[in-house]
């Protein structure tokens, strides 16, 4: 037995390290692509025309087909009874699908305004549909791998340094994320928005390689253990389905998954508005505060593991994570606290939380499942996981917009103010512009103005009822027109139309701030929320302890075996 054991390839560090990189390579792609096209969403805007809303469906699309049709089930039990090597490839295969249907929809010529009509969906974009389904399909082909991977660490890992691997490959994952938050604009700016899609597509076939790689050194690790006498695991049935579900700790964990990941996920997605309007930070600058937290973790997460493995003490781990989830979100709630550089050591303070929970919770599952039956334990914790991710930011929208009811129709004031004076001025000036360029013009001179003054300007909002909005409107107007003036002889239209928007945004900005129009978001019920699924989360973390006292699944104690 001694003698085989030596054998078997789990055994040699290189070995199970090299193949811990290689197969985290196949999610390294993964994690670029899912967020390549955030940095570049006001280039989308401007040359696709697409609205916020539009780009809320394209990000939504990543789970759809996991939750609606239920494939991350699918995959998960693919993943049980198949094996680790046909689903890693079919799930690889299947983001270069998703990837190349995405880049193929955005650049194909669809004629301007083409729309699609879908039952319960209504009016789409061509393009925006298509492009989504290519993201839908890259998420099952992205979860499954995620699947895969774990479990592909768990067989090299088992009883050795898997929370620290487990960590690593979040970090070779989390650099996919940072590598798009730092290129994906610079590349889209210097060729062109569909450059990251492209970049992203070379990813995925390089993330195929990497995982064929696997598969060989898998594949020689079976070998190697072929002689070795190990307790016959029975295969995968349907009925282990039951079994997972029937299991307290299993749902513990699956609960404190979504509440921790929708407390963290959601919360980067509003984040950047958020800092905007509560910390007046300029547009072009709030964006960095958030982007601190996935650079933070790709150094602590294998720390943390690391941790756990020698050490133990993985549902503590958790416990001590979704504690400073509530300080974070309980501390950033407070209207008093409004200096920018709090906000920021906030957001550090929640990168140590993502890095903690993660580190712990991921390599707990395998103590608490048998091996055969991890892959589909793993999609059950991603399915819930994916509907949160796809619920809360709903519900997030509905709190904000029932907790600040007059922003969004104060915006609709200027932003048709604007429409008029656009309209006016160039029929005055007898200049014919394209619907779409036209619109371009609305929006940036609009969004100039809403940005400057959340930025730039505090005043305590006049009463709703006490703004006659008629008033306003022609007010907008009327200072709009009254500041451009005539136009000089001989300048060209470009230099009228740059003059409009420039003169737009100064005189707009002046009867906005007189008459002290609420256009600023309040955050404080939304970052409550958060507050409140830390706090769930937390209550879920001890219930996981306890079990883990009753049951002695060995949570708290280190992964590697003496
Ligand atoms: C390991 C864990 N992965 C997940 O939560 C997956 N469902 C993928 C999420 C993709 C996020 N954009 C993690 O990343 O911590």
């Amino acid at each position: 037995m001694t003698e085989a054991i030596r054998k078997s390839l789990r055994e040699s560090p290189k070995a199970r390290w090299t193949a811990m990189v290689v197969v985290s390579l196949s999610m390294f792609g993964a994690y670029y692509f899912n967020y390549a096209l955030s940095p570049v969403k006001p280039i989308l805007e401007s040359a696709l025309g697409w609205t916020s809303s539009d780009f809320g469906v394209y990000t939504s699309a990543y789970a759809w087909f996991n939750v609606y049709f239920l494939m991350l089930i699918f995959s998960g039990i693919i993943l049980d009874r198949l094996g680790i090597k046909i689903t890693g490839l079919g799930a690889t295969v299947l983001m270069v699908v998703g990837t190349g249907v995405n880049y193929w929809a955005i650049t194909a010529p669809f004629p301007a305004g083409a729309q699609v009509t879908l039952p319960l969906i209504g009016s789409i974009k061509t393009e925006v549909l298509l492009s989504s389904i290519g993201f839908a399909i890259f998420g099952v082909g992205s979860e499954a791998t995620g699947i895969t991977v774990s479990k592909a660490i768990v067989k090299w890992f088992k009883g050795k340094e898997m929370a620290l691997a487990m960590g690593l490959q979040m970090s070779i994952a989390r650099l996919g994320t940072a590598l798009a938050l730092a290129i994906s604009l610079p590349l889209a700016l210097h060729f062109t928005y569909r450059a990251p899609v492209a970049f992203a597509f070379i990813l995925m076939l390089l993330g195929v390689i990497a995982f064929i790689t696997y598969i060989v050194l898998d594949t020689k690790l079976d070998k190697s253990e072929e002689h070795i006498e190990v307790e016959e695991e029975e295969p995968f049935r349907l009925k282990d389905i039951v079994m997972i579900i029937s299991n307290k700790a299993f749902w513990y964990i699956a609960i404190l998954c979504v509440l921790f990941y929708g407390a963290v996920f959601p919360f980067l997605f509003y984040a950047t508005d958020f800092i905007i309007n509560k910390y007046h930070v300029s547009p072009s600058l709030a964006g960095l505060i958030p982007s601190l937290l996935p650079f933070g973790t790709i150094f602590l997460t294998p720390f943390f593991g690391g941790i756990y493995d020698k050490k133990g003490k993985g549902a503590t781990i958790m416990i001590i994570g979704a504690i400073m989830l509530i300080v974070v979100h309980g501390f950033l709630s407070i209207p008093t606290l409004d200096n920018w550089i709090f906000a920021a050591a906030m957001v550090v303070i929640l990168g140590i939380a993502f890095s903690l929970v993660p580190s712990a919770m991921w390599p707990s599952v395998p103590k608490i499942i048998p091996e055969k039956q991890l892959g589909t334990a793993y999609a059950v914790i991603f399915f819930i996981q994916n509907i949160g991710l796809m619920a809360i930011p709903l519900l997030l929208g509905v709190v904000l917009n029932s907790t600040n009811p007059n922003v969004s129709p104060n915006k609709t004031v200027i932003r048709k103010a604007v429409e008029m004076s656009y309209t006016k001025a160039l029929q005055e000036q007898n200049i014919t512009l394209d619907a779409k360029a036209l619109n371009i013009a609305i929006e940036k001179t609009t969004s100039g103005v809403v940005d400057s003054i959340v930025e730039s300007v505090s005043y305590v909002p006049t009463p709703q009822s006490e703004i006659n909005v008629e008033k306003v409107e022609n007010s907008i107007v009327a200072n709009n027109l009254n500041m451009l003036g005539s136009p000089e002889l001989g300048v060209s239209q470009e230099k009228v139309l740059d003059k409009m928007g420039s003169t737009f945004k100064k005189a707009t900005f002046e009867v906005v701030t007189k008459e002290k129009l609420n256009i600023r978001y309040d955050y404080q019920y939304d970052i409550l929320m958060f507050t409140l699924l830390g706090v769930l989360a937390l209550l879920f973390a001890f219930l996981l302890k306890r079990e883990d006292r009753i049951k002695g699944y060995g949570l708290e104690k280190p992964n590697i075996e003496s």
